[in-house]
């Protein structure tokens, strides 16, 4: 798909299949590789980032079979075959949580620096300042992240500066096979690290504190185990969705979905007036009521999640009154701004702050996906537009939608690709 055509103006109604996380597949397809025996993974999301991933994994050594639509099994190599395409490993950021695996279970690891979106600098000091202390020699030569390790990883106390999610991925993982304790202070707490630990321990890892500030874990000698472990619903698809129905003042029930993950994003919209209901894994949401502008400042989880900035910013440029957005994570994620003001959306953006005075309609236009989230946004924008809108560099949205077209067909959207 190049190219989304989307016919406006219409509410969302009926029912969505959330599918499972991008985010945490792809953590655990890189945990996969450190099993000395055969996973099956289900609930992951058929996603191009998905689908780059199980390419590099192949590279390695690794054997990848699909089952269905949804579920692979692995078997990890015993030794590396080769060292991933550069060209590949750029396609994607989380090709950069290899780096921990890698070195942990083959001593040797080497990885052209990550590619993805470009939505911020997104240095891996933090990952690599984690596994030099845990006795790896971590070099950057010529674009490429090196690192060496004699012997076993060494367990160690490890603080980060930052609560990054891919350095507390990174150096969780590593810190399965080192050898002693590793304590890994002021860590990301994002669901998605809670699910990766969960799928670490059903390997016989021993991971503790996941989800909290700090992490502890006992490492062991070798993972294995004949696993069979399912990934959690994506949060961020599923906020997507919400703020879809929002957007279109429409009325959609999400099935397979964590209400609890989506806490940050149900608090936003019932500040804004929509009506959010959890009820066991089903969320519904209607907006057919009057809404009030809102204020978001994007944290690390529990706070509000940079990865449905974007998607508030469509929605509220139809609320009337002024919201204002703060952007602490990524500078680059604003870009979006541009695109929906030729939809007629009135923001204005100042460094790290966007202000969203709400206008009545927006108007169908031709834009361009700058990156995935804001391509997710730009639908929102198109399915709330009057008339037609034509998205191009769709290739963004398969990063992280699981057949989002179909999907929205199955709702009543009107839409070509
Ligand atoms: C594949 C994946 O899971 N991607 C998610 C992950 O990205 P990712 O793991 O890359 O995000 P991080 O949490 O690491 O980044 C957060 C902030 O920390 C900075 N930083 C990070 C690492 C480092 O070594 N040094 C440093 O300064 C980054 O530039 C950024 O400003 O978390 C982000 C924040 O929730 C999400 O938007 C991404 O969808
Ligand atoms: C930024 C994102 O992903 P990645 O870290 O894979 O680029 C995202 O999912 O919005």
């Amino acid at each position: 798909m190049d190219k989304l055509i989307i016919d406006g103006g219409r509410p969302l109604q009926g029912k969505v299949r959330i599918s499972g996380a991008k985010n945490a597949a792809l953590a655990i397809l890189c945990a996969a590789i450190m099993a000395g025996d055969e996973v099956v993974l289900e609930n992951i999301p058929d996603i191009s980032d998905v689908r780059v991933m199980i390419e590099i994994i192949k590279h390695i050594g690794a054997e990848v079979k699909w089952l269905s639509n949804s579920s692979l099994k692995i078997m990890a190599p015993s030794r590396i075959a080769a060292d991933p395409p550069c060209d590949l490993v750029k396609k994607l950021r989380a090709s950069n949580l290899l780096l921990g695996p890698l070195l942990a279970r083959f001593g040797y690891a080497k990885l052209s620096l990550p590619g993805g979106c470009n939505i911020g600098v997104r240095p891996m000091d933090l990952h690599f300042k984690g596994l030099a202390g845990m006795g790896a020699q971590i070099s950057l030569e010529s674009g490429y992240a090196v690192g060496k390790t004699a012997g076993r990883l060494q367990g160690a106390r490890i603080y980060l500066d930052f609560p990054s999610v891919g350095a507390t991925e990174n150096i969780m993982m590593a810190a399965c096979l080192a050898e002693g304790q590793t304590v890994l202070e002021n860590v990301a707490k994002e669901p998605e690290i809670v699910d990766l630990a969960n799928f670490l321990n059903c390997l016989g890892a021993k991971v503790r504190g996941a989800g909290t500030d700090v992490i502890k874990v006992e490492g062991v000698p070798e993972l294995g185990g004949c696993v069979r472990y399912a990934v959690i619903p994506d949060r961020i698809e599923s906020g997507t969705f919400m703020v879809a129905a929002a957007a279109t003042r429409g009325h959609l029930v999400l099935e397979n979905v964590i209400p609890l993950h989506v806490e940050p994003i149900c608090a936003k919209l019932r500040e804004s007036g929509v009506q959010v209901w959890e009820e066991d894994d089903m969320l519904t949401v209607d907006a057919t009521g009057e809404l009030r502008p809102v204020d978001i400042k994007t944290m690390p989880y529990p706070g509000f999640p940079t990865d449905m900035q974007s998607q508030m910013m469509a929605f509220l440029s139809t609320v009337q009154g002024t919201s204002i957005i703060i952007e602490n994570i990524f500078e680059n994620r604003f870009q979006i701004a541009d695109e929906l003001k030729r939809m007629g959306a009135c923001i204005k953006v100042e460094g790290r702050m966007a202000v969203v005075e709400g206008v009545t309609k927006l108007h169908g236009a031709r834009v361009k996906s700058t990156d995935l989230r804001a391509g997710a946004a730009l639908v929102i924008a198109a399915l709330m537009a009057e008339g037609q809108t034509e998205i191009e560099n769709t290739h963004y949205i398969e990063r992280g939608y699981h057949m989002l077209d179909e999907k929205l067909k199955s709702l009543g959207v009107r839409l070509k690709v």
